[in-house]
């Protein structure tokens, strides 16, 4: 059978459609990147946008087939011609009218009016291609460094809806009842009025935009700024304790009052919500910036025009790599202003006390799979441990720090872990990051226990006095040793240099299990042991070489994971998200007795329903999922949720916890919407038998399983039996 890529129009509620201005209406399409499609496997038919059929003989898998993408690449550059026409005129056009600083009254030196912000924004809204928003985004961003580059930060984090560093764990989420209330107070409407509206609208933004449109004001209020609506959320973030939701409603209130414009007030409310949701994705913020600093230096002004070009091109690559290295910007934007991109390296380079974006690892099924991947390189199979992981840290000055696969300090979690750790350390090791897994320790019996009893230790302010489940540290990588960075050596040599910082102590520190296998009846061996010993399977690594390095951030090839639960299912476990519920029947009538579940599209910000989920449950979890998705029920779906109406379940949620999932096989759905429009032309896909397994306390929503993820293991199915 031939599957398809078909590029698929983004899915935007009525809601918003609606809402927006005549004349205004820029089409929309949303297009796949080209390195996204090349990336899709065994695709034997792509359907560009205009409808051209290009054939490819076989499947498309890391680049191998050059010539066979030839006609692809052709049939889309003559489109993307066409459409690059249409865009420059848009782009002109919206281009100038960022540009004009006149208009917002923005001088040099004064703080950046929140609503030129505002402006570009709606423009990337209304945008699909990345490279024009990119060129929005850029624009604004050369504004600011030209009259206010103090407002750069704060600026960022506006576009990123966040207001600190993602390790601080200060969290925005004012949730959907106080934003109703503001909004009703400040624009004079009733609230039921205005949940009226939302249940139409299903976007709380647009329902502020409506609210403050029809509104008439006596007065005009002093214009909002970056900083000034910055400072607010980030104190709104910080409200705790008695009366905080008043106080809360008291500074939202002033902020929505203090709005001129429809625009202003649903970027605002859309921002306080944490999901701003203009299509706006973290690695297009980082390469306008890299552009943006780049083409306000001097020095690059002076270059040649070919050489101009090559420093444009390099510049995100060089953000990119220090932000993963060091993902705060508190720390990057300071030292961008003061070297520019090309003395950002040498100058911002991975700190204890800062945790890296740990390296991810891709799914495989059968050792056959791990050979074939790994055919000519040297590797090495270490146990997979199933608990958590942790990326400890120790300063020269003493600190500890243990934070989550989610970057989240965790240090409270585990006291126990960090009084225990300096005994491991030999005496020469005086600053390190590790990289390791943290697991429930039989300390009687010396071997490892399940990670069901590693949950059930508490997550905060744990003392070590009440600690039952004792841990041991399994290390099996590091990142950082006495002011080095190691990232760029070897997984050999890093190996190695664990070895030679630290000492196994029993029970409480050791080295991952490994072995240098080289055919399937060893591998085979060692799983065999792996599982024995109560570890999840095998995690193979390429060991030496260019492509042995560590890669924060990524779901990297060059390390593999081969679970001994999933040989025979779809390879992995999922980790999906609980949109819904429908209500129980017999003895299950005063709980929810199944849930509609959801992956996440980064591309286009969306959940997309994947299944219904009936199994796995006992008496006891049914109870408790109810208990705690009861408090996130929403009046009505988010405009974001995609789904079709033959799955409407009876109530809705917030996109609010992670379950694991596993399932027995991938198939194609008309009625459920994961990865629509990649593996079929219409229709998405779901998962057959669907289980409970755990609800993943360590991934937010937007961690879920990706629709792309979801294709991939949809395709693989087939590979296999080819
Ligand atoms: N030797 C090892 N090397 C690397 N990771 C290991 C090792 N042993 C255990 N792990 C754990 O395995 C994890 C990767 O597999 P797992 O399927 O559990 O990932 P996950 O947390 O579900 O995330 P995802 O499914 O998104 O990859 C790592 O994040 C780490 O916590
Ligand atoms: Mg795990
Ligand atoms: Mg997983």
């Amino acid at each position: 059978m031939d599957k398809f890529i078909i590029r698929r129009p983004a899915k935007r509620s009525k809601a918003e459609a609606n809402s927006e201005e005549e004349g205004e209406n820029i089409p929309k399409t949303r297009v796949p990147k080209k390195a996204k499609l090349e990336k899709k496997m065994l695709v034997k038919k792509v359907v560009t946008r205009k409808g051209k059929q290009v054939s490819k003989k076989s499947k498309n898998d890391e680049g191998e087939e050059i010539n066979q993408d030839k006609e692809l690449e052709e049939a889309m550059e003559e489109d993307e011609a066409e459409e690059d026409e249409k865009d420059l005129a848009i782009k002109i056009a919206n281009g100038n009218a960022l540009n004009n600083n006149k208009s917002f009254n923005w001088k040099k030196g004064e703080p950046v009016p929140f609503t030129a912000l505002c402006k570009t924004f709606e423009a990337i809204e209304k945008e699909t291609k990345r490279l024009v928003i990119q060129e929005y985004l850029m624009t604004f961003l050369k504004n600011v460094l030209e009259l206010t580059p103090d407002n750069l930060l704060q600026t960022l984090y506006l576009c990123l809806n966040r207001i600190c560093p993602e390790y601080e764990n200060l969290e925005l989420g004012v949730g959907e009842g106080i934003l109703m209330k503001a909004i009703a107070e400040s624009t004079g409407r009733n609230l039921a009025s205005i949940k009226k509206d939302m249940k139409t609208l299903g976007d709380l933004g647009s329902v502020a935009k409506a609210s403050k449109q029809s509104q008439s004001t006596l007065w005009t209020p002093k214009a909002l700024t970056i900083p000034s609506v910055f400072n607010k959320m980030k104190a709104i973030a910080m409200t705790t304790g008695q009366d905080s939701q008043t106080r809360k409603l008291g500074e939202i209130q002033g902020l929505l009052s203090a709005c001129t414009t429809g625009e202003e007030a649903k970027f605002l409310t859309r921002s306080l919500e944490g999901k701003l949701r203009i299509g706006l994705a973290e690695q297009t913020v980082l390469i306008s910036l890299a552009q943006a600093i780049l083409l306000k230096d001097p020095q690059y002004q002076k270059l040649s025009k070919s050489a101009k070009a090559s420093e444009l091109a390099e510049a995100p690559n060089i953000l990119k790599a220090v932000y993963s290295e060091v993902p705060s910007y508190d720390i990057v934007v300071p030292k961008l202003l003061e070297f520019g991109v090309k003395g950002l390296r040498k100058n911002c380079k991975l700190t204890p006390g800062i945790p890296v974006k740990p390296m991810l690892a891709h799914p495989t099924k059968s050792i056959t799979e791990v050979l074939d991947r790994l055919e000519g390189h040297k590797f090495t199979c270490e146990f997979k441990y199933d608990g958590e992981r942790g990326q400890i840290h120790i300063l020269e000055n003493g600190t500890m720090k243990i934070y989550s696969r989610n970057l989240e300090d965790n240090s409270q979690k585990f006291p126990d872990i960090l009084e225990k750790i300096p005994k491991a350390l030999k005496p020469t090791t005086k600053s390190f990051v590790i990289d390791c897994e943290v697991v429930a320790w039989d300390s009687e019996s010396h071997c490892i226990r399940p990670f069901q009893i590693l949950s059930t230790r508490k997550r905060k302010d744990v003392k070590e006095e009440d600690i039952k489940v004792t841990v041991c540290v399994f290390a099996f990588d590091i990142l950082y040793l006495n002011g080095e960075s190691l990232l760029q050596k070897p997984l050999s040599e890093r190996r190695q240099s664990l070895y030679d910082a630290f000492q196994p102590v029993r029970g409480e520190f050791a080295f991952a299990h490994h072995m240098d296998a080289t055919n399937i009846e060893e591998i085979q061996v060692f799983l065999d042991e792996s599982v024995k010993d109560n570890c999840e399977g095998l995690m193979v690594k390429i060991s030496e070489g260019p492509e042995s390095t560590y890669e924060p951030s990524k779901r990297s090839r060059n390390w593999l994971k081969l679970k001994k639960d999933y040989l025979s299912g779809v390879g992995d476990s999922l980790d999906l998200v609980v949109i819904g519920a429908y209500l129980g029947r017999g003895k299950r009538t005063k709980l929810y007795g199944a849930f509609l579940l959801a992956c996440y599209d980064p591309d286009n910000e969306e959940y997309q329903a994947i299944c219904k989920i009936g199994t796995g449950f006992s008496d006891a979890t049914l109870e408790e999922h109810y208990k705690f998705l009861k408090e996130h029920e929403i009046e009505a779906p988010k405009s974001y949720y995609n789904y079709d109406k033959n799955t409407k379940p009876d109530v809705w949620f917030e996109p609010c916890q992670v379950w694991e999932v596993l399932a027995a096989d991938l198939s194609i759905s008309p009625i459920y919407k994961a990865a629509v429009g990649v593996c079929d032309p219409t229709k998405g896909v779901s998962l057959r038998f669907p289980r409970f397994i755990k609800v993943r306390d360590d991934k937010t929503p937007e961690d879920a399983t990706t629709s792309e993820q979801i294709a991939e293991m949809y395709q693989r199915q087939f590979q296999e039996r080819e």
